[in-house]
């Protein structure tokens, strides 16, 4: 059967505040979840595949004709993010003319480092894009951008690799925090589908709350499931946000300026919140 939303998640544990309370038995028969790493769920939004969910902001400000976001949800920090790291043979400092390859399962990062080494070091790179595996990456490249899952299990055997955080260099060279995700919605299914998106929504809030006030519980799963201490994993979700507020905005608009000065975006955009209450946020940025 047909189920009404389909919903993205995804794989990574950056989510898991989100979904960790989501209340799956009260939504049965009504939402099919569709797990895929931020480029899939990207594409799959794009072509009409999945109606709301988590995917790349970079990707949200391609098609924001299209979408909305549901007010109050991202993946954001402000400064160090902990998943998502530039892997170099060398310092930073040397990587001009480098040749870096890039994971094949992000949007928003991949351009952030574009970002940081062409605009703020003034750098020439040729990049390549890959599968996200460490070790084959740094075959034939300087440096290796991962992020997720495979950048949290690549960096504890890093070894005598330089690893660089992209939040805390973007927090470094800009003092704006960064928003990886954000919960879109398609505008075209938002009438039919109106008091199903409404529930939907509040759940996500909910299991964002809980974990937030307890994280414990969610601690103890992933370190069941993912390996790891349960400090590391307690400090990992303590440095991400998951709201989406004034702070994000504007670390958020920035980049899509930034994004927009390199030829990276075709403009930059704003981010159009939705809410069940009717009330719509246009927020635009003074230039
Ligand atoms: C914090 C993260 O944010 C992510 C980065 C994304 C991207 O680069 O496109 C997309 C979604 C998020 O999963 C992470 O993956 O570690």
């Amino acid at each position: 059967m047909q189920k009404s939303l389909r919903i993205g998640q995804i794989l990574y544990t950056n989510v898991l505040p989100v979904y960790y309370y989501f209340e799956q038995a009260k939504f049965e028969d009504r939402i099919a979840f569709i797990r895929q790493v931020p480029a899939q769920l990207n594409l799959a939004m794009a072509k009409g595949e999945i109606d709301m969910g988590p995917i790349s902001s970079f990707s949200y400000a391609e098609h924001a004709s299209q979408y909305v976001a549901l007010a109050d949800l991202s993946v954001s920090a402000n400064g160090r993010v902990g998943s998502l790291f530039l892997f170099s043979k060398k310092p930073i400092e040397q990587l001009n003319g480098a040749k870096i390859a890039l994971t094949n399962t992000s949007a928003t990062t991949v351009n952030l480092l574009k970002i940081i080494l062409h605009k703020f070091y003034d750098y020439e790179i040729t990049y390549v894009t890959q599968e996200p595996n460490l070790a084959h990456m740094l075959q034939d490249a300087d440096a290796a951008l991962l992020i997720g899952d495979d950048a949290i299990t690549a960096e504890r055997t890093a070894g005598e690799l330089h690893v660089y955080d992209l939040g805390e260099l973007w927090h470094r060279f800009t003092g704006y925090s960064m928003t990886f995700a954000i919960w879109a919605l398609r505008r075209e299914v938002i009438d039919e589908h109106f008091a199903l998106i409404a529930e939907v929504h509040a759940s996500f809030l909910t299991s964002k709350k809980k974990t937030k006030a307890n994280p414990g519980p969610l601690v103890d799963y992933v370190c069941t499931h993912f390996g790891g201490t349960k400090e590391e994993w307690l400090r990992y979700f303590a440095g991400l946000q998951h709201d989406f507020g004034e702070v994000q905005r504007v670390g958020l608009e920035y980049y899509y300026r930034c994004a927009a000065e390199l030829g990276l975006l075709a403009a930059p955009a704003t981010v159009e919140l939705w809410q069940a209450d009717g009330h719509k946020t246009n927020i635009t940025l003074a230039r």
